[in-house]
């Protein structure tokens, strides 16, 4: 079975658009980008366009790639204080220079609708998830509208980062599964990845999970966002040999990646919310 984001992040997008309009709430989503990454400018342009899609305002602050971190913070200062602002996104990867954990630390927590700020990580990892990181959180969506239900189950996550791997990890332990967390140090991979009933790979290396890397009948859900030697977009999955061991699988493009924005469009609609106290 393939696994449709695409489809279900419609799905999530029509919702959160109908829930907009039968309320008085203007939610906001600011994105506050620097430099001139293509990659980073193509993702928040597809963030902009959702929140078109869904009537969520969006403003949008680009900074010289130059910036110091003490620039960007100031820019971030302004848009806390702003109440007409319901959610703040620094687009990630930074230039190399700026100081990423203090500038994620600068959102307030109750507009970090990417569930980067350590408070939120903390919560998340004690078992009492605020705003989730939309990656992870989108990829639980999936599960849970698929009816893949994690508990009891051996999931094995590949790649540690802070905005998906840990925060991978902590949404499955909470849904009450068996959690491994591989990256670049483990030893034997495969004979670890083989084990896993749930396996989620987010690495970013294409192609880079093959068959004899995945137990027959898992359910594999691919993060990666990569480009082949040609060009192409492609997963960390090796989706033609794997997709018919799987018994479920996200391709890409079309799987995690519109859900991740789809998640986004979500935090930013409650945290308008209980800005209105709603
Ligand atoms: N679809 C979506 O919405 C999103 C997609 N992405 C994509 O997901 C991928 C991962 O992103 P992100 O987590 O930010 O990436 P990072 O580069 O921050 O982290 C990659 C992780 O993978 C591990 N890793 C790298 N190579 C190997 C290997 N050969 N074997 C085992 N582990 C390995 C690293 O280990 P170590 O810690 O030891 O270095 C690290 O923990 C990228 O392709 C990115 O583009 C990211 C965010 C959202
Ligand atoms: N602060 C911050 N928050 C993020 O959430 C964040 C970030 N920084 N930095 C970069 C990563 C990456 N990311 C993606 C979002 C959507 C797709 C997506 O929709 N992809 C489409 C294809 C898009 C294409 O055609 O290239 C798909 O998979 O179908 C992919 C990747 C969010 N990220």
């Amino acid at each position: 079975m393939i696994l449709n984001g695409k489809e279900l992040s419609e799905k999530r997008l029509a919702i959160v658009k109908s829930e907009i309009e039968k309320t008085d709430l203007k939610p906001c989503l600011a994105t506050v980008i620097v430099g001139e990454d293509p990659a980073s400018q193509l993702y928040v342009r597809m963030k902009h366009n959702a929140c078109g899609k869904v009537g969520i305002r969006s403003v949008g602050v680009e900074l010289p790639g130059d910036s110091m971190t003490e620039d960007v913070i100031n820019a971030v200062e302004k848009l806390n204080k702003d109440p007409a602002v319901h959610g703040i996104l620094v687009q990630l990867p930074l230039p190399r220079g700026i100081d990423t954990e203090k500038v994620i630390e600068s959102v307030i927590p109750e507009k970090d609708v990417d569930g980067f700020h350590p408070l939120n990580n903390g919560r998340l990892f004690s078992g009492r998830p605020d705003f989730v990181p939309c990656t992870p959180g989108g990829i639980m969506t999936i599960l849970r509208e698929y009816e893949i239900d994690p508990a009891g189950k051996k999931a094995v996550v590949i790649g540690r980062s802070v905005d998906v791997g840990r925060p991978m990890a902590a949404l499955l332990i909470n849904a009450d599964a068996t959690v491994t967390v591989c990256h670049s140090k483990t030893q034997n991979l495969a004979e670890e990845t083989s084990k896993a009933d749930i396996l989620i790979s987010a690495i970013g290396r294409a192609r880079f999970v093959g068959p004899e890397m995945v137990k027959k009948g898992a359910v594999v859900i691919d993060v990666g966002t990569n480009h082949d030697e040609n060009g192409k977009l492609c997963g960390d999955v090796d989706f033609e040999k794997v997709e018919p061991i799987a018994s479920a699988i996200t391709p890409v493009p079309g799987g995690v990646g519109p859900m991740t924005i789809a998640t986004l469009m979500e935090n930013t609609l409650e945290s308008a919310r209980r800005h209105a106290n709603l």
